[in-house]
Parts: structure tokens; sequence; C-alpha cells
């Protein structure tokens, strides 16, 4: 019989009294007492994880967003496509937790769907930030945070920044200048598609030995969406197979509303340049 492992001989702390220890270093009494299913239905302790898992990886997103969006207005762009890889992924993450999610039939959600009363990730002023930060703005998503003055406050202050699209069209601007009503526009309101940007974003595709950074952010921007698109459709399909066209807990139509927002484009130049090359 060979003697079981014995962590403390290969030198493994065992004492943490007064030292930090894993628990304590990620405050984990905090984050794993923070689920409080309000029924008794076995799903909802699910439902809740999926949440707050989902916004921790917001709160990663709004992190290297910010700060894609400041490093793309310095000298030099890469630093920002190393940020815009991992917020793609991020996407990629909360993409795969659907299959973790869509285990929950209607069967069991309506076991506890009253609980939740009108609260509804409509309400989410994470993922409401990433939208803005990426220029999906309208100020009308901010009332649902009026009881909140500091994070209508945040999203408010979002939607007086360039979004990450105006500080990537003033980078192109640099090399392929672009009209005043596109680097002056109204920063509240999204941005509108426009010809003289699908005809820089065009030179930029047709030459990209001349432009390979303007080439390579385009790209890590258009991925990006992708991927942003996919999580939308997920939803969408994930809440059609489990509520069916009931209106939603936030008050919108439901299904109806997550298709019509199935249509946004976040950066449609770069969609549309593409017919034309
Ligand atoms: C069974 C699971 C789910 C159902 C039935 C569901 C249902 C809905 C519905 C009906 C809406 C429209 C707003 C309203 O409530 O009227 C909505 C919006 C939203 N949900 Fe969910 N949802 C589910 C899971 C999730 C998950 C896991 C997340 C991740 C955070 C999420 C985040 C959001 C967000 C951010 C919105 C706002 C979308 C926008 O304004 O474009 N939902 N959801
Ligand atoms: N809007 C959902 C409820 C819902 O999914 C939800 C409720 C509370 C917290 C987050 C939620 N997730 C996404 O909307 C519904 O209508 O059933």
């Amino acid at each position: 019989m060979t003697k079981p492992y014995d962590p403390e001989g290969e030198g493994a702390r065992m004492s943490f009294d007064g030292a930090m220890s894993y628990g304590d270093y990620l405050q984990l009494d905090k984050v794993l007492n923070a689920q409080a299913p309000i029924s008794k239905a076995h799903d909802e302790l699910l439902f809740i994880i999926q949440h707050q898992t989902s916004e921790l990886w917001m709160r990663l997103a709004v992190h290297e967003l910010t700060a894609a969006r400041e490093a793309l207005q310095g000298a030099d762009m890469r630093p920002a496509f190393k940020m815009l890889s991992r917020v793609s992924r991020i996407f990629e993450q909360l993409n795969g937790a659907w299959d973790v999610l869509r285990t929950m039939t209607p069967s069991d959600y309506t076991t506890f769907r009253s609980s939740l009363g009108q609260s509804s990730g409509f309400q989410s002023y994470q993922y409401r930030q990433i939208e803005f930060i990426l220029g999906n703005r309208n100020r009308a998503m901010i009332r649902p945070h009026a009881h909140r003055p500091d994070l209508a406050e945040l999203l408010e202050a979002e939607l007086d920044r360039p979004s990450l699209y105006d500080v990537a069209l003033r980078a192109l601007h640099a090399s392929i200048p672009l009209p005043e009503t596109v680097l002056r526009r109204d920063l509240a309101l999204p941005h509108a598609d426009d010809a003289a940007v699908v005809a820089a974003w065009t030179e930029v595709y047709r030459h990209p030995e001349q432009h390979w950074a303007l080439y390579e952010l385009a790209e890590k921007l258009v991925d990006l969406e992708d991927y942003f698109r996919r999580w939308r459709f997920n939803h969408v399909t994930t809440v059609e197979r489990v509520i069916g066209f009931k209106r939603g807990t936030g008050g919108t139509g439901g299904v109806s509303y997550l298709k019509r927002m199935l249509e946004v484009e976040l950066f449609p130049e770069l969609w549309h340049l593409r017919t034309g090359l």
C-alpha cells in the first residue's frame, strides 16, 4: 500500500490564521452567499446562478471595452486588439452558458416565474452599459434605473462619451478623411449608416497591406458583433422555448421585442462594405 498523499509534506500551507486564503482573496463568503431563491422550485438556483455568472462576465466585458476604447485613442492601437479579442471570447462563454439554461423546460420555469415579479434582464444596467459603449444608444433605456440615481448617472455619462465605433471611425479618419457630420454626430444617438464611411472601409479592405492596423481593427469589431448577435439569437430562441409568446416580466412583448433587437447593427458599414468588394 502506498502512503496517501500528504500535501503538507510537500510544503502546502495548511494554516491560514492571519494569512490571506483563497476564499479571503476571492471574497467567497460574499459571492456564495448571494444566491437566495425565493421559491421552493428546484430550478430557481440554476436561474440565479446563470444570471449572476452572466453579470460577472459582463463586468469584465465593460472593463475590457472601456480600456479598449481608451487604447484606440492612443498612437498604438494594438493593445486594444487583444482586449477586443477577449471580449469576443467572453461572449462565446456567455453563448455556451445557454446550453445549461436550456435544460430548464417551460414546466420547470412556470414553477417559479411568478416569484420574479416585474424584474427582468431588461433592467440589467451592465448589459445596457455594454450596448451604450458599443454604440446602441437610446436614452429611454435609462428610465428603468431612475430609482437608482447612481446607475442612471453611470449610463447617462456613457451617452456623453464617444462609442467604441466612434473612436474606431476617428482612427479611420486619420488615414482616410471622413465627413464632419460623422465625426461630430450627437453622441446620445446611435451612429447612422453613412456612405462615405462604407467607402473608407472599402478602401481599407481593398488594400489591407496599406492599412493593416485598420483592417485588423475592422475584423476585431466584426468578430465582436458576430458573437454579440449570437448571444441575442440564443437568448430569443431560449425565451421562445421557455415562455413562447407570453409578455415579458419587464413589460415588453417578449419574443417580439427580442426579435426586433436582432435587427440592430452596431457597426453597419463594416457589414455593408462586403457587398461591394
Ligand atoms: C428562461 C430564461 C429567460 C427568459 C424566459 C428571458 C426572458 C426575457 C424577456 C421576455 C425579455 C424582454 C424584456 C421583458 O422582460 O419584457 C428579456 C430581456 C433581457 N434578458 Fe432575458 N430571459 C431569460 C434569460 C436571460 C439570461 C440568462 C440573461 C443573462 C443575463 C438575460 C438577460 C436579458 C437582457 C440583458 C435583456 C434585455 C435585452 C434587450 O433589451 O435587448 N435573460 N428576457
Ligand atoms: N423576463 C423573463 C424573466 C427573466 O428572464 C428574468 C427575471 C429576473 C431576472 C432576470 C431575468 N432574465 C432575463 O430577462 C420573463 O418574462 O419570464
